[in-house]
């Protein structure tokens, strides 16, 4: 069963297709993940989902309901942490849990109830009568997921969780994440921009670029539709680009040849077999080289594939 289906989703703001038939599903009890660069439509597509926006085109349903037709009850099964964080800095964390608890309608004894739990749940209690200025970055995220959990939806989005955190912050929330799926079979819908995150917690993700879904499945079955590996040159200046790329041409074997910056990228069947080849071409083309890596397709990869731009450079 899915527990968030979007179908053809469009939004356009003036001249920009923010989301341009944009289609996914996921099953319930799972993490999937939208991955894309900022401005890829991630965050449009959530607000559909979680019905703050109306969609021009599409359809989507969320816990089996309409997000058009009763926008009321999606809002009633779903949880909802946006990237601007929504704690009160004022109030304590129980304070914060409490108050937006109410918002649900939640009686007090629930409520009291429910606040505990999640504390605990998210290493919180013993913060929990302080106010939540005096909690670290990843404290207020953590109050932040607690928040959006008080009233038991079936379904959660969370709009680029680890944004702003630290590693080991980062990491903390990859593990609560993870146990939340696992644990209370919640589905969870999470964007991100981070390659990692994505590998690390969804057990399926859609890549997102400009308002299309351009592939999905699962981290290793996109991974594993690449065959090779990829070899990344660093040449000591950008000067020789045009040069190195004609020379690795050249080079039995190598394909997807693509270039950014001072740094040469080839798809080879067996990296460490390809190097000394490599390197010997972009010698003999009077190439300097200043690092070559050989690394297994990962999820950068997968998205080059697909839109013919690595990550890092859509981000910068
Ligand atoms: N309210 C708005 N008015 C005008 N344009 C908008 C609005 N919201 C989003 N856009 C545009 O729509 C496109 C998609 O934006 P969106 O915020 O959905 O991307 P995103 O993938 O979530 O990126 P980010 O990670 O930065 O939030 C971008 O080109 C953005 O500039």
């Amino acid at each position: 069963m899915e527990s968030i289906q979007a179908d053809r989703l469009v939004k356009a703001y003036g001249k920009v297709r923010a989301l341009d038939e944009l289609s996914f599903g996921v099953p319930t009890g799972t993490v999937f993940g939208l991955l894309g660069p900022n401005g890829a439509g991630k965050s449009t597509a959530v607000k559909i989902l979680t019905t703050l926006s109306r969609p021009d085109g599409g359809n989507a349903r969320v816990a089996g309901i309409d997000v058009r037709k009763n926008p009321d009850q999606v809002r009633a099964a779903i949880g909802c942490v946006t990237q601007k964080i929504s704690v009160d800095p004022q109030a304590t964390g129980r304070e914060n849990l409490l108050l937006h608890g109410a918002l649900y309608g939640m009686s007090r004894r629930q409520l009291r109830l429910r606040a505990g739990e999640l504390m605990a749940r998210f290493d919180l209690a013993e913060a929990a009568d302080r106010q939540a200025r005096t909690y670290s970055g990843g404290m207020q995220r953590k109050l932040d997921v607690a928040m959006g959990l008080i009233h038991r939806p079936r379904v959660l989005f969370l709009d680029e969780p680890t944004t702003g955190l630290d590693p080991e912050a980062r990491a903390a929330m990859w593990t609560e994440i993870a146990r939340l799926a696992a644990e209370e079979g919640l589905t969870i819908l999470l964007t991100t921009h981070y390659l990692e995150e994505a590998d690390k917690l969804a057990g399926a993700l859609a890549i997102v670029d400009r308002g299309k879904v351009v592939t999905t499945g699962s981290p290793d079955e996109l991974k594993s539709q690449l065959r090779g590996d990829a070899i990344v040159a660093e040449l000591v200046d950008s000067q020789g680009i045009p040069q190195a790329e004609e020379a690795l041409r050249r080079v039995h074997g190598a394909r997807e040849i693509t270039t950014a910056g001072r740094v040469l990228r080839a798809r080879v069947d067996d990296g460490a077999a390809a190097v000394p080849a490599v390197l010997a071409a972009l010698d003999a083309a009077g190439v300097k080289v200043g690092a070559i890596t050989v690394a297994r397709p990962s999820l950068d990869d997968v998205y080059l594939r697909h839109t013919g731009r690595t990550f890092e450079e859509v981000a910068a």
